[in-house]
């Protein structure tokens, strides 16, 4: 038997980001990848991550979170996740304010009508914290490249970790990447010894990014929250904009401020419910054919 039949879901989304809420607490059990992936399956129910809910860990937390993609990977950050369960916990409890804890650190969570703020916590930006394979000085711009060897599409990416890894290219169009080409070899590649998200930037203004995103563990989605912290202090880091940006993603915008005063990043923008339904042996069974 599946070790999550019968369990609840709640199916929801931030900026299109595709979010499977699974709250655990009750009765706490691991996801397995591989009913993770028969879940992600095409006509079952489609996800960019499960956000698993476990009993909380330390005292005036909501919840300990545990991030899963549709490969069923885990990671330690899901910006938009995130959005995602405080809306949840906040329709749950009433409360406007609430903190879960992640691999990563706690996560602080405002939920103010359509807006839901998260305090994303600190950017880290040493090689060893990315990680990159290999000792680097300037994490502002590391070699790297993509396309033909003589004329490189991608070049010279910002690395970040903001709980999870990512390298943000800094491109005129990014309309014209093909990103769902470009994304796995970068993801991939031997310089990312964890992978890595990749996304690639266009900076509009001092106070506008436009950016597109090839998620590790899933592909191209409509949204991702920490590329959005990430680029948004990569960009910051470099001079092209300010500390507080609007990114906007293919499901829509996000603003990122990286406080001045602790160098958190606070991350704001919506999150919807969509439906909710229990899980089923044939859903999580990637031998059920079931499509
Ligand atoms: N959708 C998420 C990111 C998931 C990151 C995951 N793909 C990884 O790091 O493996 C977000 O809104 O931040």
């Amino acid at each position: 038997m599946a070790a999550l039949e019968n369990r609840l879901f709640v199916k929801m989304n931030g900026l299109g980001n595709e979010i499977v809420v699974l709250d655990l607490r009750a009765a706490p059990l691991a996801v397995p990848p591989q009913e993770a992936r028969a879940l992600a399956r095409p006509g079952v129910l489609p996800f960019d991550q499960i956000m698993a809910l476990y009993p909380p860990q330390t005292e005036a937390t909501s919840a300990f979170v545990r991030i899963i993609n549709a490969d069923g990977s885990e990671s330690g950050a899901c910006g938009n996740g995130t959005r995602c369960i405080a809306l949840y916990e906040a329709g749950r409890t009433g409360a406007a304010h609430m903190v879960f804890e992640s691999v990563a650190g706690p996560l602080d969570c405002t939920v103010a009508g359509d807006g839901i703020t998260v305090d994303m916590g600190v950017p880290r930006f040493g090689w060893h914290d990315i990680p990159l394979a290999g000792p680097v000085a300037d994490t502002r711009a590391i070699e790297l490249q993509a396309g033909p060897a003589e004329a490189p599409v991608l070049r010279a990416p910002a690395v970040v970790n903001v709980g999870n890894p990512h390298a943000i290219f800094w491109v005129e169009d990014v309309a014209a990447v093909d990103l769902a080409r470009l994304g796995p070899e970068l993801e991939h590649h031997p310089i990312f010894p964890e992978r890595a998200n990749i996304s690639v930037a266009q900076v509009v203004s001092p106070e506008h990014i436009v950016l597109k995103v090839w998620e590790r563990g899933v592909g191209l989605t409509r949204a991702c929250g920490s590329a959005a912290c990430a680029t948004a202090v990569a960009a910051a880091r470099l001079g092209l904009t300010g500390r507080r940006v609007t990114v906007t993603l293919p499901g829509g915008d996000l603003v990122i401020d990286w406080r001045e005063s602790d160098d958190h990043m606070l991350m704001t923008g919506p999150a919807e419910f969509e439906f909710d339904g229990r899980l089923t042996a044939a859903m999580l069974d990637a031998t059920a054919g079931a499509e």
